[in-house]
């Protein structure tokens, strides 16, 4: 029986601790069981419970104060990244061997990781040695994708992270009750965008041709290819929520393997009345 894993990127603050949050919360309503994996070595609290936490293994705090090592914040995050890397025993015991298991694994926002580091691919090509049916979640913040541009180059980021990965994605924008009235209705063209007619109403400001010409390329790929495309993500809405759930668990195959329930018998269903007393009538007449 396979396993099936969400693994939640992003940039920094895009919301991926609270989308975890959110989706037990959604999953316990609707009873489903679904576990949460704290990935990121300087979380410092969550609003969910943890099957098991990276910091258990190794923290931050501890590789800078190494005077040995002397890292900063960001390459301090890197090194226990690749220390987790190189002892993916730790995680093999600490997820068990459940089969038929839902895990959501919360990661850093460093987002070299999800562009050229080699980190996150061997953390999906080990879980994919146990089973697991592994979907990319990549969440932008939709604060940030109202205008054409940065809309552009969060498509870039989410695009990086599923040529690197290469495992089924879904791409989110995240906060979007934060959005008032005005950059709602902007924001859905961003929801289903043609990136061309965006391309000739922004390139008119670009001054350098070659600029010019390289965005149209990159949109003209992004199009013609039908890439990327966004979900909407508003924590208060259960429907959306919902979607959104349905949307992944559709590129992993999870309820596969559910049992299957049998059709009714067509002679079985119940005589509509209405139907009956109508061809009776025309019988009669
Ligand atoms: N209103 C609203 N706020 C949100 C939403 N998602 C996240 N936030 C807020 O945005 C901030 C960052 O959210 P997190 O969930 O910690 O983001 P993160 O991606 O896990 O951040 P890092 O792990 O630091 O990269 C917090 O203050 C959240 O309360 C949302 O859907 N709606
Ligand atoms: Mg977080």
């Amino acid at each position: 029986m396979p396993r099936y894993a969400q693994l939640v990127m992003g940039p920094a603050g895009s919301g991926k601790s609270t989308y975890c949050a959110t989706m037990i919360e959604h999953c316990q309503a609707i009873n489903r069981s679904v576990q949460v994996v704290n990935l990121d070595p300087a979380a410092e609290h969550f609003n969910y419970p943890v099957m098991a936490d990276i910091r258990e293994l190794i923290q931050v705090d501890d590789v800078m104060e190494d005077m040995s090592l002397r890292f900063g914040p960001n390459g301090g995050l890197v090194f226990c990244m690749e220390y987790m890397a190189n002892n993916f025993d730790w995680l093999e015991e600490s997820l068990g061997h459940v089969e038929d298991d839902y895990i959501l694994f919360d990661c850093p926002g460093q987002i070299e990781l999800y562009t050229h580091l080699p980190v996150m691919r061997q953390l999906v090509e080990q879980l994919q040695q146990w089973e697991f049916r592994v979907c990319g979640v990549f969440l932008v913040d939709s604060q940030f994708m109202v205008e054409t541009f940065k809309f552009i180059s969060g498509v870039m980021a989410a695009l990086s992270a599923m040529v690197t990965l290469e495992i089924p994605q879904v791409n989110i924008m995240t906060k979007m009750d934060l959005l008032n009235p005005k950059a709602k209705k902007e924001i859905e063209k961003y929801l289903d965008p043609d990136m061309y007619s965006m391309m000739e109403d922004n390139s008119v400001g670009l001054r350098s041709k070659k600029f010019r010409k390289l965005t149209k390329a990159i949109c003209g790929l992004i199009d013609d290819y039908s890439m990327v495309r966004f979900m909407p993500f508003d924590r208060t809405d259960e429907e959306g929520i919902n979607i959104v759930l349905q949307h992944i668990d559709f590129s992993i195959q999870y309820g596969e393997d559910l049992e299957f329930k049998e059709p009714k018998e067509l002679n079985e269903e119940p005589s509509n009345p209405d139907f009956d007393e109508f061809f009776q009538e025309k019988a009669d007449s």
